[in-house]
This record gives C-alpha cells, sequence and structure tokens, in this order.
C-alpha cells in the first residue's frame, strides 16, 4: 500500500485533476491499495473560517462554496459521476446552509461548531476528486468521514491512535475498490463530533496513517517541486532541496517551511517509512529519510515576520527566584504561545517573542506585575537557517559572521543543534534571510 496526500493548492482548476489522476494513476500500477488523503479545494478552508469570521456574510461565502465546487465538478466529471457527485456535494451543502445561517442568527460561534463547519472542506474534496478518478475509469471510492478519531481539543485536537487505526481497519480498508480517498486535516471524537488537528494538517494526517498502518512510502503532492531552501515566494534562487534528515525536517516544518503542519515528521521517529514531498508541475522531489549524515551540510532558511518581541526590564527582578516563571505563568493565562525566549546573565531583561496579535494582551498583562520597571514591543523577524552542517565548526563560523553583520537581538540553536534563529528588527528580516540562502547554496549538495 502507498499513502498519497493530495494538497489544496493543487486543486482548482480541471488540469490540476487531470494531473493529479495521472499521478495516481502511475503510483496504483504496482500497488494493492491506494491510501489517498485529500485536503480542501484551494483556498477553501480560508473561506470557510471567513464564514465563520464574517456571520452576517456566512449564507454568501457558503454559497460562492458550493458554485466552486460545482464549477470544478462539471469540468472533471462526467455522466454517472457527475449525477451521484452532484447529489452529494448539494447534500453536503444544504447542512452547511444551515448551520450558516443558524450562527448568523445567533451571532455566536463555539469552537466545537467551527471545526463542524471546516470539516465540509475536506468533505467536498473527496466527493469531487474520486468524481474525477471515476470518470477517467479508475477503481476509487471516496469516505468523506474523517479516519482520525481524537480528543475533543477543538482546533488542535490530539490523535488517538489506536482508535484511528481500530477505525480505518474496519471503516475504509475493508472496501474493495483499490484507490481509497479519505479527507486530511479533520477528526472526530469518540462521540462523533467533528474536529480540526491544526492548519496544515492533512501533511500530518498522512505521516500518522503511514506510521499505524506500517506504510513504506507517503508522498505528499503539492505545487512546489519538494521542501526549498527558501519560499520560492520570497525569495527567487531557492532550488529544491534532495533530501532532509528527519531532525532537520523538524526544524524546517516548524519554522513553517511549505506551510507543513509542525508535528508533520514526528511519526517517523518510531516508524520505518520514507516521506516524499514532491511536486504536481515541475519535476523535483524532497525525500525525508534518517538521521543527519557527512555529507548533510546546509539545506534551507526560514523566515517568520509577523512577531513582535517583548523586553520585560526590572533591577529588582535580579537574582530572584520565580521571576521568570511568573512572567511564564502570565503568558500561559493569557494563552499567548511564546515563539522564542532570551534573557542575559546578569538577569536585568527578559526578552520575549510572540505572535503580533498576542503582543498587546501580553503585555497587558505583565504590565500588573508590579517588580517589572519597564516594558517595551517592537516588530521583529525570526529568520532561521537548518542544516545538519551547522554542527560543523567552520560552518557555523561563516553563517556567524554573515548573521554578526545585522544587528542580532538574540540567537538560539534548536534540535540537536541543526539549526540556528536569528531575532532582528522587522526591516532587517528579508535581508538576511538573503544572505543566509547564498550561504545555504553554497553549501547544499
Ligand atoms: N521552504 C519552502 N519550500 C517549499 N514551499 C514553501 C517553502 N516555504 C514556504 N513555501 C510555500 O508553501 C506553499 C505550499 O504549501 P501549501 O499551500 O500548504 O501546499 P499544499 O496545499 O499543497 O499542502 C508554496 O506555494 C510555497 O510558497
Ligand atoms: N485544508 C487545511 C488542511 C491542509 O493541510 O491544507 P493544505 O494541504 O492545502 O495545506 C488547511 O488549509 O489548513
Amino acid at each position: 500500500m502507498i499513502i498519497i496526500k493530495i494538497g489544496g493548492s493543487i486543486q482548482k482548476d480541471e488540469r490540476d485533476y487531470e494531473l493529479i489522476s495521472e499521478k495516481i494513476e502511475k503510483y496504483s500500477n504496482n500497488e494493492d491499495k491506494v491510501l489517498v488523503i485529500t485536503s480542501a479545494m484551494k483556498g477553501i478552508t480560508n473561506d470557510l473560517i471567513s464564514a465563520t469570521e464574517n456571520r452576517d456574510k456566512s449564507t454568501e461565502i457558503i454559497g460562492n462554496i458550493y458554485d466552486k465546487h460545482i464549477k470544478i465538478l462539471s469540468k472533471v466529471a462526467d455522466g454517472p459521476e457527475f449525477e451521484i457527485a452532484f447529489k452529494d456535494l448539494s447534500k453536503m451543502a444544504d447542512e452547511l446552509f444551515k448551520i450558516a445561517w443558524s450562527i448568523r442568527v445567533l451571532d455566536e460561534i463555539t469552537p466545537r461548531v467551527r471545526d463542524y463547519i471546516l470539516s465540509f472542506g475536506e468533505r467536498m474534496a473527496t466527493i469531487v476528486l474520486n468524481a474525477a478518478l471515476r470518470s477517467r475509469r479508475l477503481d476509487s471510492i471516496a469516505y468523506p468521514e474523517p479516519p482520525l478519531v481524537t480528543d475533543n481539543n477543538f482546533g488542535e485536537a490530539n490523535v488517538l491512535e489506536d482508535l484511528t487505526l481500530k477505525e480505518i481497519n474496519e471503516k475504509i480498508l475493508s472496501k474493495k475498490s483499490k484507490i481509497l480517498i479519505i479527507p486530511g486535516f479533520i477528526g472526530k471524537t469518540i462521540d462523533e463530533k467533528y474536529t480540526t488537528i491544526g492548519r496544515g494538517g492533512s501533511d500530518y494526517t498522512a505521516t500518522l496513517l503511514g506510521k499505524l498502518l506500517n506504510v513504506e512510502n507517503v508522498r505528499l503532492v503539492t505545487e512546489v517541486p519538494g521542501i526549498m531552501t527558501a519560499d520560492p515566494r520570497k525569495i527567487e534562487s531557492a532550488t529544491t532541496i534532495k533530501r532532509l534528515s528527519l531532525e532537520e525536517a523538524v526544524e524546517l516544518a516548524q519554522m513553517g517551511a511549505k506551510r507543513l503542519h509542525p508535528r508533520t515528521f514526528e511519526p517517523m521517529f518510531s516508524s520505518n517509512m520514507k516521506v516524499t514531498i514532491e511536486g504536481l508541475y515541475e519535476e523535483g522531489e524532497t525525500i525525508v529519510s534518517g538521521s543527519c549524515e557527512d555529507e548533510d551540510k546546509l539545506k534551507g532558511v526560514t523566515i517568520l515576520d509577523d512577531l513582535k518581541m517583548i523586553n520585560i526590564e526590572s533591577t529588582r527582578i535580579v537574582g530572584k527566584i520565580g521571576s521568570a516563571a511568573r512572567v511564564m505563568a502570565e503568558a500561559k493565562n493569557s494563552n499567548v504561545n511564546i515563539v522564542s525566549i532570551s534573557q542575559p546573565a546578569s538577569e536585568t531583561t527578559i526578552s520575549l517573542v510572540v505572535n503580533s496579535n498576542d503582543a498587546e494582551i501580553l503585555a497587558t498583562k505583565l504590565k500588573e506585575i508590579k517588580d517589572i520597571d519597564n516594558i517595551e514591543i517592537k516588530d521583529v523577524s525570526a529568520v532561521s537557517i537548518v542544516g545538519c552542517g551547522l554542527r560543523n565548526n567552520e560552518i557555523f563560523k561563516e553563517v556567524e559572521n554573515v548573521a554578526l553583520q545585522y544587528d542580532i537581538l538574540s540567537m538560539s540553536r534548536g534540535l540537536k543543534n541543526v539549526s540556528a534563529t536569528f531575532i532582528v528588527k522587522k526591516e532587517e528580516g528579508y535581508n538576511l534571510a538573503k544572505s543566509l540562502h547564498e550561504v545555504v547554496l553554497k553549501w547544499i549538495n
């Protein structure tokens, strides 16, 4: 069996479905079963989120979502396949309209209802993809219900692995068709409420099922030809990385490369599967497998630029046990994720980097701590460089020399020292990323 994940970025028009069908057919030739995991069609998850946020427009947005699906369906499916899929999509859309109407009337939404609404993106995508494959005479079936059984942490649910394995064996793998199409990103609780596992969660669905089902090959198909040395939309000279060790892949995913779910590669730590990220339009792929090897030098650069640094200064917190804990406790109580932390040995300052949206919320809470003299907030970028070669002194020095030409606010090392992150003022972020990318291109193999 092979697992193929089809990204949302490559589900937008007739040509995409033609290329996807060819790819699935090619991979299915030597397999007994192909488990296809699909994301929602391009832009649909964002549209659904916008329906939950702009409740006065929710029915209009949902009308557009339905139209987009039917328009594509009419181009990729024909005859009875079109008829069946049309009925299934219309039934789902009816259900979605009812919820949209109720949130519009109530002007209120709970995390549970939000996940229920988001679940329609992936569920509708299984129907369109299946109709497209069947119209090309491929032996496929869609199972739109979530394969993952999760806890009820709506928005970022955790997968219950044993129950998921049971579910997939009983309800999905038992189907006779060779190609089984299931939704990524969504799950359901034991009492059958829809959940989601976090943005980009279809990649993680694929690797997690790969581990649970002992599958050797998991292929994540997307619009770019593999994971690249930088986001090709930001840095033109970015090129495909041929191989990533698991440590490197985890660091890159965590810092947003190819908008992967941060846990995408976690299942690989307890399995022997090989994960390949490959392009639909251009030849090119990245293989993720194994640990750091001698030939692994530098692999890539990422940049996070919607961040703020909160500098907390006080001479009265120096040497006091529990000062940092109080600051962190405020972050926890305010539900604010800390992206980076630093404190000099003089202990007079604690600097926290958080997502821009969270900065004011946290700073307001911190101002209530009476031993703090001054709190300052500034826009920053986090620029990271990743590669096993950073453990090599010569390479690390070269990276450091380039970074030191900028005004570095803090520096930290990642998992097993295979990454280094530099925090700089926002206006320096892009230039630092470009300079570090030049070093990557020199050392990449
Ligand atoms: N290092 C990187 N390598 C490849 N793509 C990247 C990288 N960093 C950011 N990206 C962006 O990720 C996008 C693909 O992610 P996404 O849209 O989530 O794909 P999919 O929907 O197929 O899962 C690309 O269009 C690219 O701009
Ligand atoms: N549709 C979800 C899940 C996902 O993984 O999407 P994509 O494969 O298009 O990144 C999202 O947008 O987050």
